[in-house]
């Protein structure tokens, strides 16, 4: 078993107001004088440790910290075997995949994908408070209850959880989705991109490269990494050393260190670029998303322009194209080999890109609702002006074939998003 962090209650007599506080006297007559020099020393002691620990990096006192702290909990006999039993594929020839970021929008889309066709699956996710923690309790019980997905809560960055589930499970892929998403949320908070985007991929692939049988990693990065690129439609050829975000940048290092990881330990990893994913059970930091519920409630959206009212264009990709590209990224991945590992880099768009005004004037169609629109010039936030995917190397690679139109694609958005709050609304009541 792996102990678990003690729970640190609030104390109530702590003043509220630094520098106002006055000893009280009695009280120090009573330390001193009314309690056994035995049971005073243990007490200094105590306030030792707990004074560390407030100051330890792990510590979950501040409220930024608390939002992304490791929730582990895992041990014992029980856990371990709903552990292997959820990564059991249904027949001999299926996969057995560890999916990160699992109550995550991708990762549980792919994960649920993944067991329909038989594969066994374990998902693990830190379940982090970036955006409304319901909405990942919500599909992680679409996961576990009708799935049959077993989800570990904890984070890519607990190396401990990582080597017991690989001592536990013998993975033959890894589908690496946890990170820390949204592009403009880095300016807020950057210290989360370092940490999940970089040192955690590195601990995942330190545990991976130190496993016997190496699976293969399939991984999510971003149309961001293409910053500044103005050459379209974007290529996996193009330049990729001008990012316009520290999101982006983190991207782009994670595809820097897998190379060094597939070079020295002949690891197999595919990193996808996928292009704004949107639909059901989405993210809720997303544009199309809180357009929708802003629409809803008269609250004015902010719709950004380039200068000389220039278009901002996305190439909005359906979630169930991009659950195909994964899938087929597993299917299709080398295995991990010391001798000859395998490096690529995809991208998953839908090579269509569509201008935010459009995105807004599709959403009030479906709606059938007027937005509250105020144009304005895009802020030096992270964004840039246009994405749009060359998937020439998706199709040949993965036989990679996007679907699904915006407004088809929004029309379920919209379907699952008034369901799912008119159904959580009613069972407030
Ligand atoms: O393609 C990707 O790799 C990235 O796609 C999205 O990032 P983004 O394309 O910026 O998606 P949104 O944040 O939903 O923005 C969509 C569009 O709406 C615009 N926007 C956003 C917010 C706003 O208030 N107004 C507005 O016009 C943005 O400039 C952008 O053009 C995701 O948030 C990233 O995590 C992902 O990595």
């Amino acid at each position: 078993m792996i102990p678990l962090k003690p729970i640190l209650s609030h104390i109530d007599n702590i003043p509220s107001t630094a520098g106002k506080f006055k000893p009280d006297k009695s009280s120090v007559y009573y330390i001193h004088h009314r309690l056994p020099k035995f049971t005073l020393w243990p007490i200094i002691f105590l306030s030792f440790i707990l004074f560390f620990f407030f100051l330890s990096p792990t510590s979950t006192t501040s409220p930024r910290r608390r939002g992304l702290r490791t929730t582990s909990s895992y041990g014992g006999p029980a856990w371990e075997n709903r552990v292997k039993l959820s990564a059991k594929p249904r027949s001999c020839t299926g996969h057995t995949v560890l999916v990160t970021g699992a109550v995550g929008f991708i990762g549980a889309h792919a994960s649920v994908a993944l067991k329909r066709r038989g594969d066994g699956v374990v998902g693990l996710d830190n379940f982090n408070r970036y955006y409304d923690i319901t909405l990942k309790q919500s599909r992680k019980s679409k996961l576990v209850d009708r799935a049959g997905v077993f989800v570990v809560e904890g984070d890519i960055n607990d190396e401990v959880l990582l080597r017991r589930l690989f001592g536990l499970v013998h993975f033959t892929h890894v589908l690496h989705l946890a990170a820390q998403a949204g592009v403009r949320y880095a300016m807020i908070n950057p210290n989360s991109y370092i940490k999940s985007n970089i040192d955690g991929f590195v601990n995942l692939l330190e545990v991976v490269k130190s496993t016997i049988e190496q699976p293969a990693i399939v991984w999510a990065s971003s149309s961001s990494v293409y910053g500044l690129n103005s050459k379209v439609p974007f290529s996996e050829k193009d330049r990729t050393d001008q990012p316009a975000s520290l999101y982006a940048a983190t991207k782009k290092a994670g595809e820097e260190i897998a190379h060094a990881y597939y070079h020295i330990y002949g690891l197999s990893i595919t990193g996808l670029r996928f292009f704004t994913v949107y639909g059901p059970w989405g993210r809720p930091d997303m544009a199309y998303f809180f357009f929708t519920k802003d629409i809803l409630n008269q609250k004015q959206i902010s719709i950004f322009e380039g200068p000389n009212h220039g278009t901002i264009a996305r190439d909005f990709t359906y979630i169930d194209d991009i659950v195909k590209g994964c899938l087929s990224a597993i299917d299709t991945a080398n295995k991990s080999s010391k001798k000859k590992g395998e490096f690529r880099i995809i991208n998953l768009g839908n090579t269509s890109p569509v201008s935010v005004h459009k995105l807004v004037s599709t959403l009030e169609k479906l709606l059938k609702m007027k937005a509250k629109k105020k144009v304005v010039l895009m802020p030096r936030n992270g964004d840039v002006p246009l994405t749009h995917a060359n998937i020439s190397l998706a199709r040949m690679e993965l036989g990679y074939k996007p679907t699904m139109d915006l407004e088809m694609g929004l029309k379920k958005f919209v379907k699952w998003y008034l369901d799912y709050y008119d159904a959580k609304k009613k069972s407030s009541w």
